[in-house]
């Protein structure tokens, strides 16, 4: 677990082992502690080297034993830290892959730190609900000061080595050989004093404005994190070390996170980290899965459409180191598409320079521009991105079949459209993939991958592939309407848009749900998106009419309630941001500072007297409910449907895709916070007062848990055997 040799008899060389990714779990602490007490005891030796096994320093606290009991748990990292410091033997950490968390808490305890260059440290706690409780927010401020300790602590945020270097958390960058280099300058320090490498005891500098600096900082990250508290307890502890002595700070660390530990925040979070990777180990019902079906290599890649999605799609594999070709349909749409395509490389360029990544290692992958699709003859893959109509699709596909290699798989990047429908067209369904991509596609995390009726395994296996290649996160789901994601997100969005019907604040609504947490209310979020393409999506699906879409009408389809107020928009051309006025006004067209408007105002009050409608004004609680639950309940109609493989799934499309608020989990996660019974009684109350919104019709699904009690969500699949997947 932690193996100690010496070196040339005068240097001790421990080795973290606890693979893959050396965390620190109660065993390996001990065994670290075991290591060290021998090397401190043992005269032969003059100096430490830490260093990770298989090239890896150390991810930090093994996050799966946060839920041990206390008195389970070894020695605290802290202690160590503290030992390690306060020894008179020079240790050097040997930092190759990562410090992350207490990894890197453990070796800021070290006096001396050196980098492998293709190293990443940094303290990510915050983004799992807690705080760096082993002095990271103690040491880390009097080594680098206040304003960057702030940033890093805060936002979690990975430093590649050459940044770190820059910014004093290394003392040296090496290309090669890190764990030499460490044994190297262990002897050069041997014998001298040790004082000044001492962290803990060094001052915190302050700059005389530390007080507007940490004010500054609560600001942000109440924003940025709206709801959540970790961030906001780093600032205290961080704080806490501008004002007190460090064993005072240490303190208050402790105690803030101890404060933190009692919230649900830290499970969640947690629950999300794990749900991320859980997604990626994907299985079919044929049994075929993520370790059984190898998949094929992407060298090349074209992308059809070089719109928004198209243009982001094509920096995401350029980013990858993929060469691209992209397509357009004529000289117009091409010369547009590669100016946009053209100035978003630069602008990734410019970002990794200054993230010191050099030309040679990080290069993006050549893009190319064509109108010519026989250009699309040897490509590995065919990402298509065009407008969102079957028609136009199913004629790309007829065409791409007769052009492209047997070998080539052909994926859609539609929002929702049938998989199946598209691949009935080509001369391979099975190789036929929904890749569908969240705007903007180079930044957003979330890959859908869809499974048709006719992909096969490998087919999935090789996106599932491209979307860890793209560095997003690939979440296996089933060819029903608009998905998975959009599929809770439209009935989300009716909710928002029913409850201005009855006479409530649009603005009212976005600030209460951007208060829960959600990165932005939804009445931003469709001007965002865009109303018309969001009109055109509920006309597509049925959830409205178009001919009804001006004038009085009966407010209803099919006995379903709907609602005409995104069509009406969209007749006076308030297409959301990109128009400069939806649901806001902006300040021009492409515009993104949303202001209230009130001519949007005066015209609602008057739709809702010509029209009718009852008038309901509701609390913030009540928003929250209305709207958040028909996304619970859909979800379990998702799993009921086997649209999905577990509620982890959802969870991670809601997290990644949509800005829902980590720090509850995800949707499915926050439904078992909130308590399933709780969940099911209001949705039974909301519908049979809205007998006419099936969205608000409880799941059967959800029923059966909830009459179990509250049962954990890593407990529903074997609770209820009747759900399976079907994708
Ligand atoms: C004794 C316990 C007492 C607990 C009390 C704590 C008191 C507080 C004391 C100190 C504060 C310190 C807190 C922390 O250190 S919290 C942890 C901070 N570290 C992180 O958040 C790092 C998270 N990991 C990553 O970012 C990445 O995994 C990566 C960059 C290290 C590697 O990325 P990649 O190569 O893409 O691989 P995966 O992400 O897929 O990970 C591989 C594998 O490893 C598992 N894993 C990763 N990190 C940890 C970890 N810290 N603990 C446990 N397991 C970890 C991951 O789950 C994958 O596992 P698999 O799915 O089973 O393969």
């Amino acid at each position: 677990m932690a193996t100690f040799r010496h070196i040339c008899d005068s240097v001790a060389v421990i080795t973290l082992s606890n693979p893959p990714v050396n965390a620190l779990s109660s065993a390996l602490i001990q065994a670290l502690q075991k290591a060290l007490g021998e090397a401190i005891r043992d005269s032969a030796v003059e100096a430490i080297v830490i260093c990770g096994d298989k090239g890896k320093f150390c991810a930090g606290a093994d996050i799966r034993e946060f839920n041990k009991p206390s008195q389970k748990r070894g020695p605290h990292l802290l202690l160590l830290t503290d030992l390690i410091e306060s020894n008179k033997k020079p240790v050097v950490a040997a930092i190759e892959g990562v410090a992350l968390g207490g990894g890197l808490e453990l070796a800021l305890g070290c006096h001396y730190r050196v980098a492998h260059v293709q190293a990443r440290v940094g303290l990510p706690e915050v983004l799992l609900g807690i705080l760096p409780a082993a002095s990271g927010t103690q040491r880390l401020p009097r080594l680098i000061g206040i304003a960057a300790a702030l940033t890093l602590i805060t936002t979690g945020k990975y430093v590649p080595a050459r940044e770190a270097l820059k910014l004093g958390i290394v003392d040296k960058v090496v290309g090669e050989n890190t764990v030499d280099e460490a044994i190297r300058l262990a002897k050069k320090v041997i014998g001298q004093p040790l004082g000044s490498r001492q962290l803990s005891t060094l001052p915190v500098q302050c700059p005389p404005n530390v007080e507007a600096l940490l004010a500054e900082a609560m600001v942000k990250v109440k924003k940025q994190f709206r709801g959540a508290q970790s961030p906001q307890a780093c600032i205290e502890a961080v704080r806490a070390a501008v004002h007190l002595p460090y064993t005072e700070g240490i303190k208050k660390e402790q105690e803030l996170y101890q404060f933190l530990n009692a919230t649900h925040e830290p499970r969640a979070q947690q629950y999300a980290f794990f749900a991320e990777r859980e997604v990626a180990k994907w299985t079919l019902p044929s049994g075929a899965s993520w370790k059984t079906v190898s998949p094929q290599p992407i060298h090349t890649a074209a992308v059809i459409g070089l719109g928004t999605m198209g243009s982001g799609i094509v920096i995401s594999l350029a980013k990858a180191q993929i060469p691209v070709i992209a397509l357009e349909k004529d000289k117009k749409q091409l010369n547009i598409g590669s100016k946009a395509v053209i100035s978003l490389l630069d602008r990734e360029t410019l970002k990794m320079k200054q993230l010191g990544h050099t030309e040679a290692t990080n290069s993006l992958g050549p893009v190319r521009f064509t109108l010519d699709y026989g250009e699309l003859r040897d490509v590995d893959i065919v990402i298509e991105a065009v407008f969102e109509n079957m028609i136009l699709k199913k004629e790309i596909f007829r065409h791409l079949s007769g052009i492209c290699k047997p070998e080539a798989f052909l994926c859609t990047n539609t929002s929702g459209l049938d998989i199946d429908e598209i691949a009935s067209v080509t001369d391979r369904p099975q190789m036929i993939v929904g890749t569908h991509f969240y705007a903007p596609a180079h930044i957003m995390k979330l890959l859908e991958v869809v499974h048709g009726r006719y992909t096969s395994s490998i087919s999935i296996s090789t996106a599932m592939q491209l979307a860890k290649n793209l560095g997003k996160i690939g979440v296996l789901v089933g060819n029903c309407p608009l998905f998975v994601g959009n599929r809770l997100m439209v009935l989300y969005l009716q909710q928002a848009i029913f409850l201005v019907e009855e006479g409530n604040k649009l603005e009212e609504i976005d600030q209460t749900l951007e208060n829960f947490g959600l990165a932005m209310g939804p009445f931003q979020m469709m001007d965002l998106a865009g109303l018309d393409t969001l009109w055109g999506c509920h006309v597509e699906h049925g959830l409205a009419r178009p001919e009804q879409s001006s004038g009085i009408s009966t407010h209803h389809h099919s006995s379903k309630r709907y609602s005409q107020l995104l069509g009406i928009l969209c007749e006076k051309s308030r297409f959301g941001q990109k128009s400069g006025q939806g649901w806001y006004k902006y300040e021009k067209p492409g515009g993104r500072k949303a202001m209230s408007d009130p001519w949007l105002h005066n015209f609602l009050s008057e739709y809702h007297g010509v029209n009718n409608f009852k008038t309901q004004k509701i609390t913030q609680e009540k928003i929250i409910e209305w709207c958040l639950y028909v996304i619970i309940n859909e979800g379990f109609k998702v799993l009921e449907d086997g649209m999905a493989s577990g509620p982890e799934d959802i969870d991670v499309i809601y997290n990644s895709g949509y800005g829902w608020p980590k720090h509850t989990g995800g949707p499915m996660y926050y439904a078992s916070l909130v308590g399933l019974p709780v969940v099911l009684t209001k949705l039974e109350k909301y519908y049979e007062a809205n007998p006419d919104i099936p969205g608000l019709k409880p799941s059967s699904l959800l029923k059966n848990l909830a009459a179990l009690g509250n049962p954990p969500l890593k407990e529903w699949r074997a609770l209820l055997g009747s759900w399976s997947s079907k994708l």
